[in-house]
């Protein structure tokens, strides 16, 4: 437990993985670090999944919000789990993110003001066909962020995040295997990516560092 409270990039300066993110975001508009967060963390958040997976609290997938609210099977097929920051794992998760918000806020002055993430179970087959997770004007999320919770994942299980940094081109760029402490984390409305079908149940946890559309009269809800 003494481990979840260690900060695991604490005093970085300039060269660490926090650093190394804000860098690929600003030169290629993705960057991918593995085992960003540690074992221990990982494990925790794992447990956590599966425990509420078992009672009940993973609904079917959605796509759009509000009234494009849809569940489209030939899209995507996960399950997913609201984060609500009600455990010391989840405290220190948010943490993290909270640092690297602030750090991507000096440096690229994107504005993000709070994060929505999500858990996500793709059981044996399930998969997110090629999509953005923002378009344009029409959705606050910027940064997507992805952090695994596989252990022993090998390339035979499949369920790789595929990233289209050049969303013109024929072949494939970049396959990110599912492997857990990884972070992923892309520009929402320029990376079109997809996870492809994995063998074994893959675990996650989804996020996007959102710019604050709220006014006055109408306060954004965070879903
Ligand atoms: O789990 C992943 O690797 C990516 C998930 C994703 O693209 C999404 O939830 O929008
Ligand atoms: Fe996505």
């Amino acid at each position: 437990m003494e481990e979840l409270l260690q900060p695991p990039h604490g005093g970085g300066l300039g060269h660490g993985p926090r650093d190394r993110i804000v860098d690929g975001l600003a030169t290629r508009g993705y960057a991918v670090e593995p085992a960003y967060f540690s074992p221990v963390l990982v494990r925790a958040l794992r447990r956590e999944a599966l425990l509420r997976d078992r009672q009940g609290g993973f609904t079917e997938a959605a796509i759009g919000r509000n009234e494009q609210l849809q569940q489209n099977e030939r899209i995507r097929r996960d399950r997913t789990c609201w984060l609500n920051g009600s455990t010391l794992a989840q405290v220190r998760l948010l943490e993290e993110m909270e640092q690297l918000r602030q750090l991507i806020n000096s440096r690229l002055f994107l504005g993000l003001f709070d994060l929505e993430s999500h858990f996500a179970i793709y059981d044996p087959g399930a998969y997110y066909r090629r999509h953005l997770d923002a378009f344009r004007g029409d959705n606050p999320r910027v940064v997507s962020v992805v952090v695994y919770l596989n252990a022993l994942w090998t390339p035979a299980d499949g369920g790789c995040l595929r990233l289209w940094p050049q969303p013109d081109a024929v072949h494939h760029d970049l396959d990110v295997a599912p492997r857990a402490g990884s972070l992923v984390c892309f520009l929402s409305e320029q990376i079109p990516h997809e996870v492809l079908p994995a063998r074994h149940d893959r675990l996650s946890i989804a996020g996007w560092f959102r710019r604050n559309t709220s006014t006055g009269a109408w306060i954004d809800p965070s879903r």
